[in-house]
């Protein structure tokens, strides 16, 4: 085999009997992948084959290559073989020599991809929009996969431009305008992002149904207490296949039952959807400052494509898609048409990875969400620690605590599928941890409130200008559903901060608590 790297020409050796290796089928994916070009054509190893029934040979995706004509001596519409003479390269235009092609017999498995994913951001917060810039950036850099236009839904509010604002026009004065007309009109979002210039291809949209329409990826990014007003209203408006990832660092708690946001998103909408957490501040990531973030996604079986990239069924299947306890999906699922690009953990790489955002993809859901959302409650309790006078040493002993519980949760609650080194070595685990407890929202404001000895409730009401602190919620849904099955004393972090919120406790408490 030679590759002409200038020329981008990648030529096989295939001779009568020669065989495709483990190696030379990863060559020849890598060398496809580099090229950029997703066609679903596959070679057979057996040169000599004359029909269809032949070719139980090993198959490669081979995606630069087209043979000319292409509709030679199909035998059938899904899977067709044929006998080419020439070849060419897509990537050259440039016929392959004809001696080295003569012999192969080529199969289309399925056609290209047609669609491309188009992309809706659910929220337009100090993350929400953050999420959308850095997706955006990546629609437009990956014309072959995604829409270029990515829709951000807006909780719509009136907002006056500060007259400091380089947006602040004085005709206008301190007359409310429309958030999604400024975000739009300015490409910033003066509210919950101020000072960030966003491309141009984030389109606001202040109609939910309108921004979810024909989306077959949801990324929902609202505080927690929202998503289940969301996902009533756009149930049976979104693509059947759609497919979700929360951002969302919370829990939700229903009658006594604890449910992962993403697992809770899905349920309800009736798609599957993953998870995005990690050691994220928004603003500093705005600002294009590098940090890393975890995904979770569980490819559904029904969307698993073939090497080539070929849907293994098209249309509505029975999925058998388990969820976080192990249990097959009550949910049946729709299947990503085969006229959509894959969605794997490469596309969702390549949706989110940007220079200054390191993505590592994974599979465990719960380690992801419960890592996200439970870490707020000890970063609040941090914020109190340091905010009565203490400092990292016993912030440190809260955080080695607040860790051991956030585990402890995991094994007691989702038992079938918790994997613990996720907390260990993913930026969704200690590394989240860290960062919220140092320099987050919920500790910031925890540790103003106990400075100037004012509710936590009351800092976020009249300093976040709309923004809010997950903690809070959190810290009371999950002392409820541990209150619910009487085991909240094995939980004496997670007791003590919601004894704090609610002026039962005092900060000077914790060493006694643990001594018990
Ligand atoms: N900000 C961060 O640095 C950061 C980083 C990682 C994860 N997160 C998580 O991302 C999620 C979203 O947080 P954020 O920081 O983007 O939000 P935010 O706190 O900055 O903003 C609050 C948002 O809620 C919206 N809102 C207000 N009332 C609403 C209603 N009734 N219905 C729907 N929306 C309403 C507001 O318009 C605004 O967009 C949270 O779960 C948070 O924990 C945040
Ligand atoms: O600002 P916070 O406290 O909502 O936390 C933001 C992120 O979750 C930190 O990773």
């Amino acid at each position: 085999m030679r590759r002409e790297l200038g020329r981008s020409l990648l030529v096989t050796p295939y001779k009568t009997g020669c065989r495709i290796t483990p190696a030379l089928q990863t060559l020849l994916y890598s060398t496809s992948l580099a090229l950029g070009h997703r066609r679903s054509f596959c070679l057979h190893s057996s040169p000599n084959a004359t029909s269809h029934s032949d070719h139980s040979h090993k198959h490669i995706h081979f995606p630069e290559l087209s043979c000319n004509p292409l509709n030679q001596g199909f035998s059938s519409q899904r899977s067709r073989v044929a006998r080419f003479s020439s070849w060419t390269c897509l990537a050259t235009q440039q016929p392959l020599a004809r001696e080295r092609t003569q012999t192969l017999k080529m199969a289309v498995t399925a056609d290209p991809p047609r669609q491309k994913h188009k992309v809706t951001v659910i929220g337009s917060g100090n993350w929400g929009t953050t999420v959308a810039k850095l997706v955006a950036e990546n629609t437009r850099g990956c014309p072959d996969l995604f829409e270029e236009e990515v829709q951000m839904w807006v909780y719509e509010e009136d907002v006056v431009i500060p007259s400091g604002s380089p947006h602040y026009d004085a005709s206008v004065g301190d007359k409310p305008q429309k958030l999604t007309s400024i975000i739009n009109k300015y490409h910033e979002n003066v509210k919950y992002l101020p000072g960030i210039p966003l491309p141009t291809n984030i389109v606001a949209n202040p109609s939910l149904l309108d921004a979810v329409k024909d989306s077959s990826i949801l990324i929902f990014n609202l505080p927690h207490e929202f998503i289940g007003n969301i996902c009533k209203q756009i149930k049976g408006h979104i693509l059947p296949f759609a497919r979700g990832i929360s951002c969302i660092k919370g829990v939700t708690v229903t009658d006594d039952k604890i449910e992962l946001i993403c697992e809770y998103i899905g349920e309800e909408l009736g798609i599957y959807c993953g998870a995005l957490s990690g050691a994220n501040i928004a603003s500093e990531i705005a600002n294009e400052m590098w940090c890393e973030t975890t995904i979770a996604y569980n490819t559904p079986p029904c969307d698993r494509r073939d090497v080539n990239g070929a849907a293994a069924e098209n249309g509505h299947v029975m999925a058998e898609h388990r969820d976080s306890r192990g249990k097959v999906i009550k949910t049946q699922l729709t299947a990503l048409p085969h006229d959509y690009p894959p969605l794997d953990h490469g596309e969702l790489h390549k949706l989110f990875s940007r220079p200054y955002f390191t993505v590592s993809m994974v599979s465990d859901v719960v380690g992801v969400s419960l890592g996200g959302a439970l870490k707020n409650i000890v970063a609040i309790a941090c914020g109190f620690v340091e905010g009565h006078g203490w400092n990292m040493t016993a912030k440190t002993a809260v955080m080695r605590r607040g860790m051991l519980e956030i585990i402890q949760f995991a094994r007691e609650f989702f038992p079938e599928t918790i994997q613990e080194k996720t907390f260990w070595e993913e930026s969704a685990g200690w590394g989240d941890m860290i960062v919220s407890c140092t320099s987050a929202r919920n500790w910031r404001y925890s540790k103003m409130a106990a400075e100037r000895g004012v509710s936590v409730q009351e800092i976020e009401r009249t300093e976040l200008n709309g923004q809010k602190l997950q903690g809070i919620s959190t810290s009371r849904e999950v002392s409820s559903f541990l209150r619910a099955r009487g085991v909240e004393d094995k939980y004496p972090l997670f007791k003590l901060v919601e004894g704090i919120l609610d002026c039962k406790v005092n900060v000077e408490d914790i060493p006694s608590l643990f001594r018990k």
